[in-house]
């Protein structure tokens, strides 16, 4: 297994780059499954979770070409047939949203056969709202030795009304109303931008949406879908990542080929840290200047409230503000398994039930310490950043499910940070 090894104490300097949104890509990668003809992405993120998505529609039998240059990230996508329409367990179990083919399955080829996602390090995270819309829209749903698999001849419109704000839930119900026969209208929606861009590459294949954005999205089935061209968006927590990365350091960075409107409420928190930001059209300059941090308590929600996927790199920040943060996890039961591990590193952070109390002004130090999940490992890069000393993080393979070239990029604004290849173990 890859570690990192990230000495503290440099301010980042310079221009870093955003990729592409893995959440956004990993739902427009599933909406190939939609139609016969070629789906080509631009601005994919070259991170293990496409290379997964790329495994899993390959077997079950989409011509997948997946291409990195220096100027263009791409791939083009075929389901010309589908042969064998199953996402299997060995695929599954390392990407839970693998379940956002279910939808376009059944949509497209009237069954489907996913293994359970089961759980993972930050919470339950069950599909059943996935599974209750296509029985809404017809579809007969039965498990079988740890698979959902669901049938129906043709999914028909229905009104849908989440009882619970999900992300992939509402993109797994959009892709398959839009091939359903007559009009589906969704409620208590997601407004995440991923929703938006995956709305828009279905538009551009021909779905007929309205609303999509917002809390109420209407869908008029059409029977089938063409091909189409699409540009992901920017990756916005891989930017928020770099503004506290900057941020932290003290340093002077600008977070460049980002979406800043998709920032606005880490940016208000940050600006109420004391944190000083220029905001242009497609970049944020973060200028620490050195002044205090001051802290500021954060409470995730959903778009356009705080986002849980920047709630532990926020709380790296504050172990360096004055004052106490309290940070509440609104979203996922069990997403603060990086406070133990920012702990030995001499956080003085304490947590009971969804709240976490950080006391600030820690002097970081550097330890040995473990990746549990994508975005507390992210976390701990960025204490990492700041202590004393050099830490080892093991279990990077959670980092490269999402960010691209993370220690490069952050090599090319001053950090010490590199990758070492575990001679006795493998991913
Ligand atoms: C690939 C992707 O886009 N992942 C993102 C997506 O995950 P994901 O879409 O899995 O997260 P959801 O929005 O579905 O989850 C939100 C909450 O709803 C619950 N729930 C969800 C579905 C369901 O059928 N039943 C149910 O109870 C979950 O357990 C959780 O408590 O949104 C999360 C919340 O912004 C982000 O952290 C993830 O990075
Ligand atoms: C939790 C995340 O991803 P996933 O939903 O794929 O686990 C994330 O991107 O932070």
């Amino acid at each position: 297994m890859d570690k990192f090894v990230v000495r503290g104490g440099n301010p980042l300097l310079g221009t870093i780059k955003v990729s592409g949104a893995k959440n956004s890509a990993l739902p427009c990668m599933a909406a190939a499954i939609l139609t016969e003809e070629e789906v080509v992405l631009e601005n994919i993120p070259q991170v293990q979770d496409i290379e997964t998505e790329r495994k899993l529609l390959t077997s079950m039998g989409a011509e997948v070409e997946l291409g990195y240059g220096r100027a263009q990230h791409r791939t083009s996508i075929k389901c010309a047939i589908l042969s064998d329409p199953v996402a299997k367990y060995e695929i599954v179990k390392t990407m839970r949203a693998s379940s956002l083919v279910l939808g376009p399955l059944i949509a497209r080829t009237g069954i489907a056969r996913v293994a359970m996602p089961g759980g993972c390090a930050i919470g339950g995270r069950p599909i059943d709202l996935h599974i209750k819309g296509l029985e809404a829209m017809g579809a007969t749903v039965t498990y079988d030795h740890g698979y959902l698999e669901a049938r129906v001849d043709r999914l028909k419109g229905a009104h849908i009304v989440f009882d619970k704000i999900t992300v992939t839930g509402t993109e797994d119900l959009l892709m398959a109303a839009t091939l359903a026969d007559g009009e589906t209208i969704f409620e208590n929606c997601a407004r995440e931008p991923e929703v938006t861009d995956l709305a828009a590459l279905l538009t551009a294949m021909g779905a007929k949406i309205e609303g999509a954005g917002t809390s109420t999205i209407k869908v008029q089935g059409v029977s089938s879908l063409h091909g189409a061209r699409h540009r992901i968006n920017p990756d916005r927590i891989e930017a928020g990542t770099f503004l506290i990365a900057g941020a932290i350091t003290g340093g002077d960075l600008n977070v460049d080929c980002c979406e800043p409107e998709h920032l606005s409420a880490l940016i208000a928190k940050l600006e109420q840290m004391g944190v000083k930001l220029d905001v242009g059209k497609d970049h944020v300059r973060v200028r620490s200047g050195g002044g205090p941090l001051k802290a500021a308590d954060i409470s995730t929600e959903e778009y356009p409230g705080f986002p849980t996927d920047m709630q532990a790199q926020f709380m790296a920040l504050a172990t360096q503000a004055e004052g106490t943060t309290t940070v509440t996890e609104n979203i996922f039961e069990n997403r603060f398994m990086h406070v133990s591990e920012l702990n030995r590193m001499g956080a003085n952070i304490t947590v009971s039930g969804r709240t976490a109390t950080v006391r600030g002004k820690s002097d970081l130090q550097s330890a040995a310490v473990m990746c549990s999940d994508l975005r507390a490992s992210a976390a701990l890069v960025l204490a990492a950043l700041v202590a004393d000393g050099e830490s080892i993080l093991d279990r990077v393979y959670h980092m490269d499910r999402g960010y691209e070239r993370l220690e490069e990029k952050l090599r090319g604004v001053g950090a010490q940070i590199r990758r070492m290849g575990d001679v006795f173990g493998k991913r």
